[in-house]
Parts: structure tokens; C-alpha cells; sequence
């Protein structure tokens, strides 16, 4: 129970019709699990429009609608208020009605195309280590200290997110590593939270189908910046050029990383090896068991937010090179058959490109490089043909599959991939639809010292096919399929 006034402090009102001084039981934004007693909130989205659903929350016991359009028939026991931006307004109350959960903790976010649940998985690991009552909200799971609480999102929507944060501040945390994904910062999931900093990672192609252009996808990544308050850290990886962009009008404290260029925070990779990395970060040579050159970034990004959150730097690095992330990020599964097969949750094109130059360093050339990849459905179209590209410059086999359909044809979606196949390399590639045949044939293909990538879905554990999820996962799948064929 709250009281709407006090739920609405801060929101932009334009306009309120009837009495604010009432009780509200919840807040909800969707018609169909509005109560008696909610408030519902009516957000235009990407398929339908709330506001068409006011009668229906009003019919299901709403007593205040929140919204941007005031509809033209006025039900007289119900309390309306205009906003100029529902889903903000949506953030600020969840803040509002949670108790401003983020104020009570230091929140830090990582937002960028690549590397997010990478960094902030070392930077909960880290903060454990060093003895801190540490949350995480990321893709792959949240979780309150070694607590996991399941995730549907890489950033949940307002209400979950700051019952999230409550949750973890009950639990006595006093700071929290969360992804910043694009579609939540356009979509204000973010709204009501203050944070006490903010990294930025990389941008490069992907959510095209949503943001439309490049640029769109860049403001996006830019507005968590913008918003950032001046007693927050800005921490961005200068090697990408959009790097600076994120700094510019920013209020916050401003910081740099980079492994190539000037900047705050440096690091030189010293050796990069499938045992690990070894890098040089403040005059000190450090081991760490992340493999490939890309997770120098996320170890450097890593290691300047401990330092800007006033940790000590020895400690931070000595901890730091004992994480070992088992998440489905180049993650090798054991095998008697002498075979290097790595499952990696590279879906974008820069994504694949990096694990795959990555293998490209370790490889002697003597083997073969095996690669199994597909693109989502109903998801950026434009990356398809370059990820199948990127396979192919890369591999030496190339097995073109399906990674959670959606509502879109297999075949259809990997005939997308199928154009970026020069003719020169139309030999290499096959085209299976079922992900599971897809690994078995690499798995067959491969001989003792070959390298199977199996990449997009890291730790998924779902295929979904029109609207249906059913268990699938890659780590599972490779292991089952390398002892069938090469223990016989
Ligand atoms: C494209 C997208 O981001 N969609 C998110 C968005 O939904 P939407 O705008 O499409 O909603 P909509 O269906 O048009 O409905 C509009 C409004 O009407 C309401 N409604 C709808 C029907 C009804 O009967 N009654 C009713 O009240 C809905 O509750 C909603 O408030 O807002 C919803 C609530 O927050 C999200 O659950 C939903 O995520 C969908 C499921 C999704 O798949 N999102 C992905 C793309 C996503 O967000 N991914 C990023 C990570 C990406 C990455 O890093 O790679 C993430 O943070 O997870
Ligand atoms: N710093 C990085 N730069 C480029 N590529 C990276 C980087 N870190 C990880 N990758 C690649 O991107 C994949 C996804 O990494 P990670 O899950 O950390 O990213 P993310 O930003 O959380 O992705 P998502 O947007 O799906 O949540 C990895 O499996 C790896 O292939
Ligand atoms: N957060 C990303 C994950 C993509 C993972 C890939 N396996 C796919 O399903 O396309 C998305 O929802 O677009
Ligand atoms: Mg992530």
C-alpha cells in the first residue's frame, strides 16, 4: 500500500483529473494483471499501445491511470494523470514506491554491444572476493552474492528492477554491478535510479531492427551518460572511437581506458594463450584466466571501476586473476577426443569476429577450425549475411544453423546468413536448420586437435521456436555428441 502523491513525486505532470491523496495497492503497466486498487500505467510500445488498454484496467479495479493521452471518455471515480512520458514517469514511480532502493547502495552500470555480463561478472566476483555483500543484474542471471534469481532480461523493466534493488538492499548489499542494455535506457527502465557510475564498454552492430539507424543506437548508449548526476564516475574504453562521444556534456567525474591509446587507465597484453592472459596494468605483470585479447577490455574496465570505487590496486589484481567465469563466454568443454570445442555467446558480428581471431592466434594451422553459428529470428536482419562472412574468413568449415528462430522461418534466416558467403567459400558451409544436427556434424568432421566454435547461445538453455522455448544447450549438446562419436 502508498499513496498515489507520493508515488507521483517527481514525475512531469501535465495534468491530474481527480483526487491523488488515495491509496494504491501496486503499480502496473500491463492491462492484464492489473488489481483492484492499481494504478496502471499506459505505455506506447513497439506492438501495441497502452492506452488502448485504459477501459480494461479500469474494468479490472484501477483507480489511477497514468498516461500521456487523456482518453476522451472519463471514468468519474478514477483519478487521471498526464505525463509527457509514460514509461519515464513508470521509473520514477517504481523508485518512488520501493523507497529509492538505488540511493541506499552504490550502483554501478555497464552498458556497450559487447562485454557487459563479462564485466560485471568479474566486478561482482571481485567485490565478493574483497569481502562486500555484492548484487549483480545481468543477462545470464541476478543474483545477491552467490543467491541467483533467474533473469528475463539483461536489464529488467522498472518495477522488477527496483524490487530487485530493494531485495538486494534488504539483504544488506551495499553495491550493485547491473547491465545497461539500449533497449532499457531508451525505454527508461532506468528512470528512477541513481548511480555512482557508469561504464562504457564498446558499441558496434546490433539492435539495428529496433534503434533503425546507427546513430539512434549510439544516443542510446549516450543518454545513461547524459543522465549520470556529478557526484557519479564516467568510465569509457577510449580504443572505441564512440568512447569520447559518451563523455561529451556529461556531468559526472570523467575517466578513460584504453590498451592502445592515452588515457587514465592503461594496460599492455603481455601474452594471450588459451591458458589465459597475462597483462601489464599499473607497472605490474598480472596472469588472469579470461582468454582472449577482447577480455583484456573487460579486465581493464574491471580493475579501474574497484579503483575508482577507492579499492586497493594490488588487492584488486591479485583477486581479480582468481576469477574464472564459467557462463558460456569462450568457455571449453572437456573431452577425451582431443578436440578444443568452445561454446561462446558471440551474436553479433564484432562478437564472432573477436572470438574467432581469437582461435585464428592460437591455431598452428596444422587443424581444422569448425564453426557452428545462426542468428536470431525476429531480431536485426542486417547482421546476418556479415556474421556468415566473418565465419567463413575464419573457419575452415562453417555450419550454418538456427539460434532461437522466433517467429521466422529457420531456412529463411539462414538464407539471410547465406548471402554473405563469397562464391569462393560456398564449399565450406552447410546449412542445417536444427541446431543439434548442426553440432553433431562438427562434432563428426572434427579429428583429434581441431577446434569446434559453437557460438551465440553461451548459457542459454532454450531454443525458442514460435513463442515455444524448449531445453537446449550448446555446452550440453557438444559434450554429448563428442562422446558419442569419438568414445565409440
Ligand atoms: C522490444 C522490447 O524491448 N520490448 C519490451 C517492451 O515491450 P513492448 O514495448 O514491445 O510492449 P508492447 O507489447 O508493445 O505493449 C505496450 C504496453 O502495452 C501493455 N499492454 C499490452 C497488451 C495488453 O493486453 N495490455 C497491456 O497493458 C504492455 O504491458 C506495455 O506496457 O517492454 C516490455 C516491458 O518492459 C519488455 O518485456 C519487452 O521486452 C521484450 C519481451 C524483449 O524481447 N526485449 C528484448 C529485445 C530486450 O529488451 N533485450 C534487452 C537486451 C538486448 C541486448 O543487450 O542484447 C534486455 O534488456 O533484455
Ligand atoms: N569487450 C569485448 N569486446 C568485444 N567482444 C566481446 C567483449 N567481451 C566479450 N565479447 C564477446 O561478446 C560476447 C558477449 O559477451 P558478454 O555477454 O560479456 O556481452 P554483453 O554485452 O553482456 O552481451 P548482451 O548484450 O547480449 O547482454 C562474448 O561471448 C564474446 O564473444
Ligand atoms: N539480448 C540479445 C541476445 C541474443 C542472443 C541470441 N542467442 C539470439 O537469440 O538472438 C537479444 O535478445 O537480442
Ligand atoms: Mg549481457
Amino acid at each position: 500500500m502508498a499513496n498515489l502523491k507520493d508515488i507521483l513525486y517527481k514525475v512531469k505532470l501535465i495534468s491530474v483529473s481527480g483526487a491523488t491523496d488515495i491509496a494504491i495497492d501496486a503499480i502496473q503497466f500491463d492491462s492484464r494483471i492489473v488489481g483492484a486498487g492499481d494504478v496502471f500505467v499506459a505505455i506506447k510500445g513497439t506492438q501495441v499501445d497502452g492506452h488502448e488498454y485504459i477501459s480494461k484496467a479500469i474494468e479490472q479495479g484501477a483507480v489511477a491511470i497514468v498516461c500521456e493521452d487523456i482518453p476522451s471518455d472519463i471514468h468519474p471515480q478514477v483519478t487521471y494523470v498526464q505525463t509527457d512520458n509514460s514509461a519515464k514517469a513508470l521509473g520514477v514511480m517504481a523508485a518512488n514506491y520501493f523507497g529509492h532502493p538505488s540511493e541506499k547502495l552504490k550502483l554501478i552500470a555497464v552498458t556497450g554491444t559487447n562485454g557487459k555480463t563479462t564485466t560485471v561478472s568479474l566486478l561482482h566476483q571481485l567485490f565478493m572476493n574483497l569481502g562486500y555483500h555484492t548484487g549483480m543484474i545481468s543477462t545470464v542471471q541476478n543474483q545477491i552474492n552467490n543467491a541467483v534469481i533467474p533473469a528475463t532480461h539483461t536489464t529488467p523493466d522498472a518495477l522488477q528492477l527496483n524490487s530487485l534493488l530493494k531485495k538486494m538492499v534488504d539483504s544488506g548489499c551495499n553495491i550493485v554491478f547491473m547491465e545497461a542494455s539500449s533497449h532499457a535506457i531508451e525505454q527508461e527502465r532506468m528512470a528512477g535510479l541513481k548511480l555512482a557510475g557508469a561504464v562504457f564498454t564498446n558499441i558496434s552492430h546490433e539492435h539495428l531492427d529496433y534503434h533503425k539507424t546507427f546513430d539512434n543506437y549510439i544516443k542510446a548508449k549516450k543518454k545513461l551518460f547524459d543522465d549520470l548526476p556529478s557526484d557519479a564516475f564516467a568510465l569509457v574504453n577510449v580504443d572505441d572511437k564512440r568512447g569520447m562521444v559518451m563523455l561529451q556534456n556529461c556531468k559526472a567525474s570523467k575517466y578513460t581506458y584504453s590498451l592502445k591509446m592515452m588515457a587514465i587507465y592503461k594496460a599492455k597484453v603481455l601474452s594471450n594463450s588459451i591458458q589465459g592472459l597475462e597483462l601489464n596494468i599499473d607497472q605490474k605483470d598480472v596472469w588472469f584466466r579470461q582468454i582472449g585479447y577482447f577480455n583484456a577490455y573487460n579486465l581493464l574496465a574491471a580493475y579501474a571501476t574497484a579503483h575508482l570505487l577507492e579499492e586497493e590496486s594490488e588487492e584488486v589484481l591479485m583477486n581479480l586473476s582468481q576469477i574464472e567465469l564459467k557462463n558460456g563466454r569462450f568457455e571449453q568443454v572437456p573431452n577425451n577426443a582431443g578436440i578444443t570445442a568452445v561454446v561462446d555467446y558471440a551474436h553479433t558480428p564484432d562478437a564472432l569476429e573477436n572470438v574467432l581471431q581469437t582461435i585464428d592466434n592460437f591455431r598452428t594451422g596444422n587443424e581444422q577450425v569448425l564453426t557452428v553459428v545462426g542468428c536470431g529470428g525476429n531480431r536485426d536482419t542486417t547482421k546476418r549475411p556479415l556474421m556468415a562472412e566473418i565465419a567463413c574468413r575464419f573457419s575452415d568449415r562453417v555450419i550454418l544453423t538456427s539460434d532461437n528462430p522466433r517467429f521466422e522461418e529457420p531456412e529463411a534466416i539462414i538464407a539471410d546468413m547465406q548471402k554473405g558467403v563469397p562464391v569462393s567459400q560456398v564449399r565450406k558451409v552447410t546449412n542445417l536448420p536444427d541446431r543439434k544436427e548442426a553440432i553433431k556434424l562438427a562434432c563428426s568432421f572434427a579429428q583429434k586437435g581441431d577446434i569446434i566454435l559453437v557460438a551465440g547461445k553461451g548459457h542459454e538453455t532454450y531454443q525458442e521456436i514460435k513463442g515455444e522455448r524448449s531445453h537446449f544447450d550448446d555446452k550440453e549438446v557438444v559434450r554429448e555428441m563428442l562422446s558419442l562419436i569419438h568414445n565409440k
